[in-house]
């Protein structure tokens, strides 16, 4: 994959090259005009990770770049800053550096560094080593957390040492209110806040004056939608597949005092199954699937989009929000929910600006 290059003043110009590319991919479809949704043209994302480039005693961050003709050939990038990461991470990148330069035992075997931070300005640094860490490595570790104002994880092979939290807290404002998120390490959150907080309001005015329905949302991740969303609607069922980050859901349920929410951990395939009666068992049954009017469906799937099961059993509700982070799959799902639902609304988030990837959302109507 390329490395993005940030150049702000080309911000406009690619991100109308991606409108294009999105009124195209979906002009079969008859969609209304785009809304698009800027990003900040640099330092936007708040979750980047990077190799560590050792040569003798000097270390630097480094990226690989592959060569698309052949992707077997791979180049070492030597990146000081990185623009396209939040610009505490830039701050942060030097100052960890000479700390790591300073200590043999913050770098020796040191293979990788993983930087999640937040608008709310907390940090969590994940450094990933090819040795055993021991007490040695902790207490200098802790040191540094001190003063830098961070929290570190150490990692090695079977080894985790969480020194302070394996989370953060950020802190979302959309429409005038603020949302708090646990966000875990290694975990999915959505990488460019800003845009993330505008996502949010989109979904929230689409479905505006829901409330005599229950929204069903799959792929819930840490309850990103469901925590902004739940006013909207009587009760929401959200389901997901990541442990982890059904527990974060229930969490940032509890901090945001959302009460008309729950969390099932279950694939959406699985899920899929238990709404067309076809699969029973506990989680199922604490579900109690007889309760729900559900007026709306909000999927948030991963690249690969829904399979052509999922799309059928979603068209069954009569409004649908799709949020993609894949336009192609996008429209090949659109090919079967266009044949119940027309679109209303069309969004375009650059989650990814300097890329070429696009997050869209859809808002379908049933027919
Ligand atoms: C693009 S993320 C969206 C998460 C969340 N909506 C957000 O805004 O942060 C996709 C999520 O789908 C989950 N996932 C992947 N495959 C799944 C499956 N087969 N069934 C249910 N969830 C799945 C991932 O764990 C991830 O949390």
């Amino acid at each position: 994959m390329a490395i993005p290059v940030v150049e702000p003043e080309r911000y406009s110009e690619q991100l109308n090259a991606k409108r294009e590319t999105l009124e195209a991919l979906l002009a079969e479809f008859s969609p209304p005009p785009v809304e698009v949704m800027e990003s900040p043209p640099g330092y936007y994302r708040q979750r980047c990770e990077f190799r560590i480039w050792h040569d003798g005693d000097d270390l630097f961050y480094a990226m690989f770049e592959v060569d698309p003709e052949n992707p077997a050939n791979k180049a070492v990038v030597r990146l000081d800053q990185y623009p396209v990461a939040s610009a505490q991470i830039n701050a942060l990148m030097p100052l960890l550096r000479n700390a790591f330069l300073a200590s043999r035992e913050l770098r020796h075997r040191l293979f990788q560094v993983e930087f999640l931070t937040t608008l709310s300005g907390e940090a969590l640094v994940t450094l990933i080593y090819h040795r055993p860490l021991g007490d040695a490595w902790e207490e200098e570790a802790r040191a540094l957390e001190k003063a830098l104002g961070i929290m570190i994880i150490g990692r090695s092979r079977k080894q985790r040492k969480v020194l302070t939290r394996d989370y953060v807290w950020e802190k979302l404002e959309v429409d005038g209110q603020q949302w708090h998120y646990q966000q875990v390490e290694n975990s999915f959150t959505q990488p460019n806040a800003e845009v993330c907080q505008k996502m949010l309001s989109w979904a929230r005015s689409v479905t505006a004056g829901s409330q005599a329905g229950d929204l069903v949302e799959l792929y819930c991740g840490n309850g990103n939608f469901t925590v902004a969303l739940a006013e909207n609607f009587r009760r929401v069922l959200a389901t997901e597949i990541s442990r982890t980050s059904v527990a974060s859901a229930k969490v940032n349920f509890a901090a945001n005092e959302i009460t008309n929410a729950q969390v099932v951990r279950m694939s959406a395939e699985e899920f899929s199954q238990a709404l067309k009666g076809e699969k029973g068992g506990r989680r199922v049954s604490e579900m109690a699937l007889d309760d729900y009017q559900f007026s709306a469906v909000l999927v948030d799937p991963p690249r690969a989009g829904l399979d052509e099961a999922s799309c059928h059993q979603i068209s069954a509700y009569p409004s649908i929000v799709y949020i993609s982070c894949n336009p192609a799959t996008l429209a090949e799902n659109l090919a079967i929910l266009i044949q119940t639902h027309r679109i209303e609304r069309l969004a375009l988030f650059d989650q990814f600006p300097f890329t070429q990837h696009m997050e869209a959302g859809v808002l379908l109507a049933r027919r």
